[in-house]
């Protein structure tokens, strides 16, 4: 699927910018750290640009709350299991080790209140410059891994975004004993 393919679908309605930057998926992919027997989340999934190079996995889900676009990740996501659905109750739902999403702001916002009630490894999110991640830092470590913004994106978006890393504190004990 090419750029304009890409613009076509966007719809601003839903902060549609789709991640294209190969510079900048490669650094989510190496943030998530996904291992083979990893089950993965991919929430706001849009037209599947993060999803379909997604690191080899045990299984890939990838929800996406508009309609328009479900048959274009069955398509461009062909071995993903695609759920049209609120990433909210989703995210409660599902079980998967690696979460990964790049959703509007204020459904960012909501899910980062949840997160600590999930029982997920690693999120690597995007999110707005005034999300606030310290008051999940009892629970996890969180890291900066870079800033997303125009050009990344297919449209350009015209905001900066930060991707996020968060790694559940006990998880990274256990692998490190
Ligand atoms: C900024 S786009 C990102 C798309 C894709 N992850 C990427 O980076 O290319 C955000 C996507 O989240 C979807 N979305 C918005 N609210 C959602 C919700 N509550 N649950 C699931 N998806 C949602 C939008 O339809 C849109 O496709």
């Amino acid at each position: 699927m090419n750029n304009d393919e890409l613009s076509v679908l966007a719809d601003p309605m839903f902060e549609q910018y789709f991640l294209v930057s190969p510079d900048k998926l490669a650094l989510v992919y190496e943030a998530a750290g996904i291992r083979p027997d990893d089950a993965v989340l991919e929430v706001g999934a849009g037209a599947g640009t993060v999803a379909r190079n997604m690191p080899p996995c045990k299984s890939l889900t990838v929800v996406e709350l508009d309609t328009r676009l479900i048959d274009t990740l069955r398509r461009q996501v062909p071995h993903a299991t695609v759920i049209q659905g609120d990433a909210l109750r989703l995210v409660r739902e599902l079980r998967y080790d690696v979460l990964i999403g790049n959703l509007p702001n204020v459904v960012t916002e909501a899910l980062v209140d949840v997160l600590p009630e999930l029982s997920f490894r690693t999120a690597v999110l995007a999110a707005g410059q005034r999300t606030d991640f310290d008051r999940l830092r009892e629970t996890f470590d969180v890291s900066e891994v870079t800033t997303i913004s125009g050009a990344d994106f297919t449209p350009p978006q015209p905001s900066v975004s930060r991707i996020v890393r968060l790694t559940r504190r006990d998880a990274h004990t256990s692998q490190s004993v």
